[in-house]
């Protein structure tokens, strides 16, 4: 059986592991829909669907289990957001997410949904990763070691430290981060 797992992995945390390790105990196959592709650069959104794929790729490569990360651009309808991904992934039979709303838009469409538990959800939030990575704290314990290995590679810290630097002095504050978020 194969299986669908999507997000915007910005970055891929431990969290995003757990789940996948969860996954991989029930299915054969699993195709990671890398969410919001065509979105990078920007607070939310730091990197690019290639830089994702390349944490994603070497972090579950450790796991016995064959992924396919395939990369998922956001459409303005909700209404004919699944018939897109499915048009854009291999065949899949279920569809893993915690998201209400890709719950909601997979059911309306006939496919199953499955959940999983959240994994220690204080810390382990894309959120809290990225602020972590902005004030230069310990964002590394979050995130599986061939993850943090791309961030570096990539420049990733310097890169959300410039753009979100640059987005408070051109508009005074973000409007791309959660309202919570002091950055
Ligand atoms: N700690 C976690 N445990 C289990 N599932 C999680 C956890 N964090 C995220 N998920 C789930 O993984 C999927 C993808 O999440 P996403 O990439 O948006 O991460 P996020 O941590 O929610 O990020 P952000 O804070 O950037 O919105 C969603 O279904 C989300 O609910
Ligand atoms: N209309 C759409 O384009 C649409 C609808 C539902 C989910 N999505 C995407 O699916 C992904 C869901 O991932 P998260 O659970 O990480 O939010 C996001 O990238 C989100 O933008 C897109």
């Amino acid at each position: 059986m194969r299986g669908f797992y999507i997000g915007r992995f910005q970055p891929y945390h431990n969290g995003h592991h757990r789940m996948v390790e969860e996954i991989a105990s029930e299915v054969d196959e699993l195709v990671l829909g890398i969410g919001s592709a065509g979105d990078s650069h920007s607070p939310r959104n730091p990197f690019t669907a290639g830089e994702r794929i390349m944490m994603v790729n070497k972090a579950v490569s450790n796991f016995d289990i064959t992924t396919y990360a395939v990369p998922i651009e956001d459409l303005d309808r909700n209404s004919v957001w699944v018939s897109h991904v499915q048009s854009m992934s291999p065949a899949f039979e279920v569809a893993y997410s915690n998201n209400p709303l890709v719950i909601q838009l997979f059911k309306e469409a006939g496919v199953e949904v499955r959940q999983s538990p959240m994994f220690n959800r204080e810390v382990l939030e894309g959120t809290e990763v990225r602020q972590r990575m902005i004030e230069d704290r310990d964002w590394e314990a979050l995130v599986p070691d061939e993850v943090a290995d791309v961030v570096h590679e990539i420049g990733g810290i310097e890169r959300i430290q410039r753009i979100t630097a640059t987005d408070r002095s051109e508009r005074g504050r973000s409007d791309d981060q959660d309202d919570s978020n002091p950055c």
